[in-house]
């Protein structure tokens, strides 16, 4: 599969089209909103999150209810577009409207994709950088997510994505029982945090954070479990999935780190501390005694919950003023902004878990088949089999 997305934050809407999913897959617009409703949720949100009310619609690639095999469009208004046509408009407009309405951006905010993408694109005015450089862009590839784990949810691979910590308070870590657990615990969380007591520290951690006009990162874990042996592949550098996993959840908007399993911590201990030992059983052949890879060995998934961290930094909209300089005047001055999140990292949990489930989905298809669903279903079941009798 692969996928385009297209829009900018305070444009008309945002585009994703989505190619390569295989036909007689049941897919409704419910079960995409259900995500982009979680990824809209989480404390420490600006007021954006009030204008917006994040809807698909599906306009190609899906008949009654069931895909086609056809590329597969989807869509996302801004509500906040309302606001922004003049500014935002695709239409020239006249040197007095420009007056009026075009109040350019000439002062980059460390931190943001503002004065590369200006010296990059030759923009005079940042808007044309920090419209498309915003994190409103992962509306859709949580859509993208979306669909992809309907494909895996058809094979009953399920994936949660939630918070582990917040600035300097951490989550203690239960041991991993099942996505359907976690999920109980963490969507009932305003931090999407499965520690009642530290979600009340982050909280405070949060609003801390927002009164000094500063903000906060965070870590977030994405599980998935009844995932196969073998989704990836060990003989090519492009084919191995924790490091397309890793790109993927890199790529999220003010991430600054991933780890798989153990991750940084592996490299400080022993080998006979981090592998994890193989068994076997004749009524559930291979298994793994431990999971301290986070489910990966050579690149290819070993049949263990894949576990996947990844950091994110602190917002860089900041209300407490840090010093830059002007693009035009080339005079320092301390940044003043009218309204940004103090804190994403709940909303970015959703983020990174669409981003695992659309690397898991597209695996799966490339090794199952990818036509119909029918044709994958056998494909998997007769593997599934192989794989038990080995
Ligand atoms: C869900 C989410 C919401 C975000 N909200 C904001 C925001 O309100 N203000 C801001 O400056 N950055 C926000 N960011 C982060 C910026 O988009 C990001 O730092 C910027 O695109 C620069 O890219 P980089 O940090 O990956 O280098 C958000 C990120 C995510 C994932
Ligand atoms: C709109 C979203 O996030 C936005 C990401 C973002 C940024 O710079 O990344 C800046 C803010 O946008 P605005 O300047 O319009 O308030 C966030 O609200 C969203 O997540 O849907």
């Amino acid at each position: 599969m692969r996928f385009l997305t297209a829009g900018e934050s305070h444009g008309p809407q945002l585009t994703a089209i989505v190619e390569g999913v295989p036909s007689q897959l049941p897919l409704q617009a419910e079960d995409i909103n259900k995500h982009l409703a979680r990824r809209q949720k989480g404390y420490g949100r600006g007021r954006r999150m009030q204008i917006e009310k994040d809807q698909v619609q599906i306009l190609s690639g899906v008949r009654h209810g069931r895909t086609t095999g056809a590329p597969i469009t989807l869509v996302v208004e801004n509500k906040d577009w309302t606001h922004w046509t003049k500014i935002m408009g695709a239409e020239p407009i006249s040197e007095e409207e420009e007056q009026e309405v075009k109040r350019k951006i000439t002062r980059p905010r460390p931190g943001h994709a503002d004065l590369n993408g200006a010296i990059k694109y030759r923009h005079r005015d940042m808007r044309n950088v920090l419209e498309r450089s915003s994190a409103r862009e992962t509306t859709v590839r949580v859509a993208v997510g979306a669909l992809a784990q309907v494909i895996l949810e058809q094979f009953n691979i399920r994936l949660a994505g939630h918070v582990l910590e917040i600035g300097d308070v951490k989550a203690e870590q239960l041991p991993f029982e099942s996505v359907d657990a976690l999920q109980e615990v963490t969507e009932a969380s305003e931090v999407r945090c499965m520690d009642n007591e530290a979600s009340e520290k982050m909280k405070a951690a949060i609003d801390d954070a927002k009164q000094n006009g500063d903000s906060i990162g965070g870590i977030v874990e994405v599980i998935a479990e009844n995932v196969p042996i073998g989704l990836g592949s060990f003989v090519h550098y492009d084919r191995k999935l924790d490091g397309k996993i890793a790109q993927s959840v890199l790529s999220i908007n003010a991430f600054k780190g991933v780890e798989i399993g153990l991750g940084f911590e592996a490299a400080r201990m022993k080998g006979s501390e981090v592998h994890d030992e193989i068994t076997y059983s004749e009524e559930n052949g291979f298994q793994r005694r431990t999971n301290r890879l986070g489910g990966f060995e050579g690149g290819m998934t070993n049949g263990m919950p894949v576990v996947v961290h990844g950091a994110m930094k602190p917002i860089p909209t900041l209300y407490k003023p840090l010093q830059s300089v002007d693009i035009d005047s080339k005079e320092p001055f301390t940044a003043s902004i009218e309204r940004s999140d103090s804190c994403a990292v709940p909303a970015a949990a959703v983020v990174a878990e669409a981003a695992v489930a659309w690397e898991l989905a597209d695996a799966f298809l490339d090794k199952f088949g990818a036509d119909t669903m029918e044709d994958i279903r056998q494909s998997y079941e007769n593997y599934l089999k192989e794989a038990r009798e080995f």
